[in-house]
């Protein structure tokens, strides 16, 4: 029995498949390399270039490889892109889930493991925000997200298919053994654009609003090493393996930090006092989203190793380190 991952050259689903691989799992990867890297696939798991929307493709793939279970990260995530073509979000992130949903079902597939956000929630009413309160996305692509966690329940009640739904909050860091890491390209998330700028890869920063209702005036965002989400999304395999039941679960530490909170960590752990301009709101940021995460503790016995920003920064410094020596 083989696992399949979709998005698996991406910046979490890449850390997933070496997760896999080093607990001696077989491993097929799906991937059209829109925005992943060949390179971030270690060489013990097949890589297949392709689109998730083929169902051909997939259904071949489900058959020739016996899959036992899809972890599920493929997708497009740039929240004000989906706001500006909101039907190639619908596509890419709901159409192509809803065909890999059916052709799990079809092919008896047990298991689904989905990458949700907390992008569902929208600008919550109160922080910590849980599981069951309300949800209220406010971009296409939280709506594309959430669309397709009512399809798996559905699916699920109908035909019986397991899952778990992973609502991440935002992730950052990088692999502490350095073999992978965020590699994307033009980056939007604070954490990489601030490593970017503390190496010289960009003039500035530009922090988006001073004059939220939170502490200093900026966002507060509940930052999760990317290779605690990965431990979830193990943990979450083995609780559907034994028998569990579908969950849906936030993936967060429960505590945040605001933007400027984290720029000051990036340059003390740098070392570097780059340039900070305060900026203009940017649109369709909550003030402050926090995960409730009691329940996948409860739940998975999630346990996460890696909660500290000072050890989140570093890894992900280490990783721009050693990007840059990759001549990509
Ligand atoms: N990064 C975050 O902070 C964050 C937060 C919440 C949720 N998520 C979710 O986690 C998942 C992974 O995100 P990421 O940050 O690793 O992004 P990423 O862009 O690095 O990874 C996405 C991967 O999916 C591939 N892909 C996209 N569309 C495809 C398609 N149609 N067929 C095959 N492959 C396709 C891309 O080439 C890429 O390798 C996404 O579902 C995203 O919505 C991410
Ligand atoms: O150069 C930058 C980049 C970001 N920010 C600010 O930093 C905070 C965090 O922004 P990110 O872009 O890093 O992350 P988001 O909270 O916007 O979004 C992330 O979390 C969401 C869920 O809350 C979605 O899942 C989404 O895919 C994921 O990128 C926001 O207040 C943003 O305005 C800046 O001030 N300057």
């Amino acid at each position: 029995m083989s696992i399949l991952v979709t998005g698996g050259a991406g910046y979490i689903g890449s850390h997933m498949v070496h997760a896999l691989v080093d607990a001696g799992e077989r491993v097929v990867v799906l991937d059209d390399l829109s925005t992943g890297f060949r390179f971030a696939v270690p060489p013990e798991a097949a890589l297949v270039v392709g689109d998730t929307g083929d169902a051909a493709l997939v259904s071949r793939l489900i058959a020739e490889h016996g899959i036992e279970a899809i972890v599920h990260f493929a997708a497009s995530i740039v929240v004000p892109e989906s706001v500006a073509d909101p039907l190639r979000y619908y596509r890419n992130n709901t159409a192509n889930s809803r065909s890999m949903i059916d052709c799990a079902v079809t092919g008896g597939v047990k298991h689904f493991v989905f990458s949700s956000t907390a992008a569902v929630y929208g600008n919550p009413a109160r922080v910590p925000v849980a599981e069951d309160d309300p949800l209220a996305p406010m971009s296409p692509y939280g709506s594309s997200k959430l669309m397709t966690e009512i399809m798996l329940r559905d699916a699920t009640a109908a035909h019986g298919l397991g899952h778990v739904i992973l609502r991440y909050f935002n992730v950052a860091g990088a692999d502490p053994l350095m073999r992978t890491g965020q590699s994307t390209r033009n980056a939007t998330h604070l954490i990489k654009v601030a490593v970017e700028a503390a190496l010289g890869l960009r003039g500035k920063i530009d922090v988006f609003g001073t004059d939220y209702p939170t502490p200093d005036g900026t966002c507060v965002r509940d930052y999760i090493h990317v290779s605690d989400l990965v431990a979830a999304h193990a943990d979450a395999l083995r609780h559907l393996r034994s028998g569990g039941a579908p969950a849906t679960l936030n993936c967060g530490y429960g505590r945040g930090f605001s933007v400027l909170e984290v720029i000051e960590t990036v340059k003390r752990v740098s070392g570097v006092d780059f340039r900070v301009d305060l900026a203009p709101r940017r649109p369709g940021d909550p003030a402050a989203i926090v995960a409730a995460c009691d329940r996948a503790r409860e739940i998975l016995g999630w346990q996460p190793r890696w909660d500290d920003l000072d050890t989140i920064v570093r890894h992900a410094l280490d990783w721009q380190r050693k990007l840059g020596t990759m001549n990509l």
